[in-house]
């Protein structure tokens, strides 16, 4: 009989792997503790606690009240650079134009973009190690999927009918609708017929993937998160499970169609007529390697597309929409000009240019409630001195507070449909990027899909405008709260709507 025992380790060896582990342990301390006395950051202002352990109090309350602190440390320091402490690291917060110029100049090897975005989506582990590698999919955004909005218009308008039709209760009287629920699945329906097409935009399984993707990396990566580096790893293969079912169950459904695809591109290449408009050929115009033209590769660049695309689209329409019930005395306004250039100009990509009134509306309801109150964040890679002269230490995430910096003014729109102000608002419109207005963004990353997203989001409220007569439930004017989660800013998603179709169309 084999008995097993404990391995033996001689006493005194023993106590010398502890002492050194022990020591080394300590020695990482100390480093931690030296560097962090010594680091530029101590002459940052600091919102909440600044102590290497008090910090600790503060960096318990990012999650909860992150949002707030955020306004406090922007009225406290009067729109100059501070830090808070998060449980992962020291932010430094930037607000305004200047500072957001100073991003918009520093070049890639002074501030990285990839690393923060990388670290969030814990992208290695949920999306799949590649992906970022060559991330050939921002460039389909930005040339195929933007060049191919006019084209494809119909196709957009006539499914957010079709959705309207199949979520919104058919009656001439009022009708209450989950608001959150039903302008999410009205997005994902939408976008997807632009991006995967007939019939799969229709697919209730693929959909339900599209929208719960955002939601599993969103879990998955903070669990990952919470681990040491060291450690991530292990979490990382532990807790992707979920994504990379979610990831199978899409390819079970999106295999056919790309092996088809596959197969026409190698027979005729990308000249061919036959291969349709829609993501799966403009993957394949911008594929740079040869593993991007395999069936798993396409599924995951759609469902990254997907994870960029559905939410931050849903919440731009949620918001508006409840802009829409709660300032009653804009909508005869929004509906003339809405018909008027309807009636001038047909109902096109283009016409949507001219409707700058709605634009306006749309563009303040992104300023005043967006989906992040932290923007532009960006991972500093050497020493980074500001035009102010702060200077912030490499490996530093830095961000801006867009939700202070937009909220010391309310809703603008009376202003900007009159007088001069009409024409500066026809100048800048929603997706004009610029040092004041950073909804989506500036600089070398600005959002690439805000030309989908915006397009999909005009098209979507004119329908809902020209149509319906819309309330939230009890006819109040109070605008449905937030929800505010670390940097993110939640849409309400328990209120519901009232609406009652028009009789005039
Ligand atoms: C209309 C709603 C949208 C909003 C508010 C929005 C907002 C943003 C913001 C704030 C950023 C970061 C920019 C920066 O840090 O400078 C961003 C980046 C990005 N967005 Fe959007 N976005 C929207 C729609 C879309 C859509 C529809 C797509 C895809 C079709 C998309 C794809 C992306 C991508 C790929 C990036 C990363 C760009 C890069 O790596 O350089 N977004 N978006």
């Amino acid at each position: 009989m084999v008995l097993f025992s404990p391995p033996y380790f001689p006493q005194s060896a023993s106590t010398s792997v502890v002492s050194f582990l022990a020591l080394l342990l300590s020695g990482r301390v100390f480093i931690k503790y030296w560097n962090a006395r010594h680091s530029s950051l101590n002459a940052i202002p600091t919102i909440g606690h600044s102590g290497i352990l008090y910090s600790y109090l503060t960096a318990m309350q990012w999650m909860s009240r992150g949002h707030n602190l955020l306004q406090e440390g922007y009225e406290k320091f009067g729109g100059r650079p501070f830090k808070v402490a998060t449980p992962t690291r020291w932010i430094v917060v930037l607000s305004g134009k200047r500072y957001v110029e100073d991003l918009c100049k520093a070049s890639n090897d002074m501030l990285s973009f990839n690393e923060p975005a990388i670290e969030t989506t814990q992208g290695d582990y949920t999306f799949g190690p590649g992906l970022h590698l060559h991330p050939h999919h921002i460039e389909t955004i930005r040339s195929s999927i933007t060049r191919n909005i006019s084209t494809k218009f119909d196709d957009i308008s006539d499914e957010a009918l079709a959705a309207l039709h199949d979520y919104i209760p058919h009656s001439e009287e009022w009708v209450s609708i989950p608001a959150y629920e039903t302008l999410l699945h009205l997005v994902c329906r939408t976008t997807n017929r632009y991006l995967v097409g007939l019939p799969l935009c229709r697919n209730i399984d693929y959909l339900y993937i599209s929208e719960q993707f955002t939601i599993d990396v969103s879990i998955t990566a903070q669990k990952i998160n919470s681990f040491p580096d060291i450690l991530k790893p292990i979490a990382g293969s532990l807790f992707s499970v979920n994504v990379k079912a979610r990831i199978k169950a899409a390819q079970d459904i999106l295999a056919p169609v790309i092996a088809e695809r596959l197969e026409q591109y190698r027979r005729f290449g990308l000249q061919h007529d036959a291969l349709e408009k829609d993501v799966f050929t403009w993957l394949l115009e911008s594929a740079t390697h040869d593993y991007h033209l395999s069936v798993e590769d396409i599924v995951r660049r759609i469902l990254v597309i997907n994870f960029t695309s559905i939410h931050t689209t849903a919440v731009g329409l949620i918001q508006a929409v409840y802009d829409l019930a709660v300032h009653p005395e804009f909508v005869e306004e929004m509906r003339q000009e809405a018909e008027r250039v309807i009636g001038e100009h047909g109902w096109s990509k283009a016409s949507l240019h001219k409707m700058h009134k709605i634009d306006s509306f749309l563009k303040e309801s992104f300023r005043l409630n967006g989906g992040a109150n932290l923007l532009m964040i960006r991972k500093t890679i050497k020493e980074w001195t500001l035009s102010d002269g702060t200077v912030i230490p490499p490996g530093t995430h830095v961000g801006v507070a867009v939700d202070a910096m937009n909220k010391e003014e309310g809703f603008r729109f009376a202003e900007m449909v009159e007088g001069a102000d009409a024409l500066i608002s026809a100048k800048q419109s929603l997706v004009t990027l610029s040092p004041e207005y950073i909804v989506f963004g500036n600089g070398p990353h600005a959002c690439p899909g805000r030309f989908l997203g915006v397009n999909n989001i005009k098209v979507m409220f004119i329908h809902i405008l020209l149509k319906y007569d819309v309330q939230l439930e009890d006819g109040s004017l109070e605008r449905p709260s937030n929800t505010y989660f670390a940097a993110s800013t939640i849409p309400n998603q328990e209120a519901k709507l009232r609406l009652r179709k028009r009789a005039v169309l």
